[in-house]
């Protein structure tokens, strides 16, 4: 099983910062593994974008990974995937990347965990937890009763991967989540919308770890 860190920061399209200067600020702050997520750019930009964060990740020794286009495996020092994409065949993605690139999936119910936990994703991003501005949508929210309710079950079935929560965490609700037996979070909002950056990471940074 590959070393997955139990605080994801997850860069997002905002105002006032750019994904680099977000990169920057997290591995700062002590981020070990950071999601650049950017849906918006053309690859010629993107590929810019990353080539720069990939730079402050190696500085720092934090792992980088990089939502969906996966195409850009082996156009940047990028050692990882998170795929949205619910319906996407991760036998498929595996092959194509091979074993050393990290593989993470979203997933909304048992279901979904199951077929990834099959198909050999590294760990499972299972959300969403509460609603957010990141990704408006109107999936039903898990709260604390969906992990509550799904981890026992991943159990039952011995299914022992990594699985962060996601979507509109608050500081607050580490600590509960943590308890229903998720291994950690994968975050955006909270943090970079916080009065400071660096100290908001670290707050959720400690509350992970314990
Ligand atoms: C670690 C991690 N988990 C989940 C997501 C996004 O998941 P997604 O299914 O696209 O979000 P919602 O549909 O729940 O809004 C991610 N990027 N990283
Ligand atoms: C659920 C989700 N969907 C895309 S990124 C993401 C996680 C970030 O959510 P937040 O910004 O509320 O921490
Ligand atoms: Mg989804």
């Amino acid at each position: 099983m590959k070393y997955i860190e139990k605080l994801q920061y997850i860069t997002h399209d905002i105002p006032q910062f750019t994904h680099i200067e977000q990169a920057q600020l997290a591995c700062e702050a002590g981020a070990k593994w950071i999601q650049y997520r950017c849906l918006s750019k053309p690859d010629e930009e993107l590929l810019t974008d990353i080539h720069t964060v990939a730079e402050i990740c190696d500085d720092w020794g934090t792992t980088l990974i990089v939502t969906d286009h996966i195409h850009l495996n082996g156009k940047a020092d990028i050692q990882g995937f998170h795929i949205e994409n619910m319906d996407a065949d991760f036998v498929a993605l595996r092959k194509l990347v091979g074993n050393d690139i990290t593989l993470g999936g979203s997933a909304h119910t048992i279901e979904n965990m199951i077929r990834l936990a099959k198909e050999g994703a590294d760990y499972i991003g299972l959300g969403p937890f509460a609603s957010t501005n990141t990704k408006p949508n109107d999936l039903p929210l898990l709260g604390i009763e969906g992990y509550s309710t799904i981890m026992p079950q991943l159990e039952s079935l011995h299914i022992t991967m990594p699985i962060l929560a996601v979507g509109g965490i608050k500081i607050y609700d580490v600590e509960t989540l943590m308890r229903a037996g998720i291994y950690g979070v994968a975050i955006s909002e909270a943090i970079h919308s916080a009065d400071d950056f660096i100290e908001a990471y670290q707050d959720f940074y400690d509350a992970v770890k314990g």
